[in-house]
């Protein structure tokens, strides 16, 4: 598989910087507002980028591991949900429709396949298998789903959109997330494993030693990312690994979501590091893993909410950031045009 990530544009970075250093207020006095509009221009390319498409991908699919009791929730609040997004009724729906987002719900392999109209068919099979018995997928599905997330960002191109927004749904995927994650950084279960939909101190020991059996069964090389997800990944986070890929590609933007898509960057950067540069975290989750996963991307977040509900949320609330930084860029006055006096020693 051949990924050719562009560099950074160290040229129209330093263009945006230019101009925000002449807008009337004292230099960087916009702190890490200034810093994203400034990223967002070495992305694009374009030191006066906006987005007026924007899409939400939720990428939804169902896990085998649930077997082992890792969820708060049943497995069908997975198909469930998916019907939620298709009406417009979930926590997602609402914070995309105020940042002015498209949603895009894709199923990658929800046990029962969903029958509302509106939802993408990527399907490679009705959920993954448990991983504490087996890989969770083949190494052809890994390969497949990534594939899938790359074509998806070339669609979402061509059909304009200029940034992408993370998002999934699937019962299990935390426990598939903090497997990932410990494979790839080789820190421990217990510092990457959290409580996903609330469970209690006695099902979070239960759900460590879970992912560790997985890792003992598999071993995964942190040198092979594909290897690491089919044998402990989901087909939602090999998709959304795939997307991530698929976008830098095309200098898009993405908007990391939480821990779960959090994970599938990690991946996507173990294939190809250069897609770091595209990805912006949105935000830093409760679950514990999610901080460690950013430290090793070298990633700040740019909000801490205490969120824990994944979908896309904490993308769609950072995407109003992203919103802010461009009109503090575009908008603002300059010193000479406002008549203002600049700094004494300047
Ligand atoms: C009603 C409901 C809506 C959700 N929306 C996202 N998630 C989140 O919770 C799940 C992961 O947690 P765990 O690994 O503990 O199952 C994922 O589906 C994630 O998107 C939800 C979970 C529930 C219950
Ligand atoms: O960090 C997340 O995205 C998250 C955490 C818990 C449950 N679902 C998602």
């Amino acid at each position: 598989m051949r990924i050719d990530i562009p560099e950074f544009d160290q040229a129209a970075a330093d263009a945006a910087q230019h101009r925000l250093d002449r807008l009337t207020k004292p230099q960087e006095s916009l702190g890490r507002l200034e810093e994203l509009a400034v990223r967002l221009a070495g992305m694009t390319g374009n030191p006066r980028c906006r987005f007026e498409r924007r899409t939400v991908v939720v990428m939804a699919a169902d896990h085998g591991v649930t077997e082992e009791a890792v969820s708060a929730f049943p497995q069908e609040v997975t198909a469930q949900m998916v019907a939620n997004f298709a009406a417009g009724g979930a926590g997602i729906n609402v914070l995309a429709r105020q940042a002015r987002a498209q949603v895009v719900v894709v199923d990658m392999g929800v046990r029962t396949a969903p029958t509302a109209t509106g939802v993408l068919d990527r399907r490679l099979g009705p959920g993954t298998r448990n991983m504490t018995r087996e890989p969770a997928m083949t190494r052809a599905q890994a390969e497949a789903a990534v594939a899938t997330g790359r074509e998806l960002a070339a669609q979402l191109a061509a059909g304009g959109t200029s940034i992408v927004l993370t998002g999934e749904m699937g019962i299990g995927n935390t426990t598939a997330a903090s497997a990932v994650t410990a494979a790839l950084t080789g820190r421990p279960a217990a510092e990457v494993t959290g409580r996903g939909t609330g469970l209690d101190d006695g099902a979070l020991a239960h759900k460590i030693a879970v992912v560790e059996r997985a890792l003992t069964l598999h071993r995964p090389d942190p040198a092979d990312p594909i290897g690491v997800l089919s044998a402990v990944g989901g087909f939602e986070i090999a998709g959304l690994a795939g997307l991530v890929l698929g976008a830098a590609e095309r200098r898009i933007p993405v908007i990391l979501d939480g821990f779960i898509t959090g994970s599938a960057a990690l991946a996507a950067c173990a294939m190809a590091p250069g897609a770091r540069e595209y990805l912006i975290a949105s935000h830093r989750s409760v679950e514990p893993g999610h901080g460690v996963l950013l430290g090793a991307l070298g990633l700040e977040p740019l909000l801490d909410l205490r969120l824990r509900l994944g979908e896309g949320t904490g993308a769609a609330l950072a995407l109003q950031l992203v919103d802010a930084a461009v009109a503090v860029r575009d908008e603002m006055a300059e010193f000479a045009e406002a008549g203002v006096s600049e700094r004494l020693d300047g």
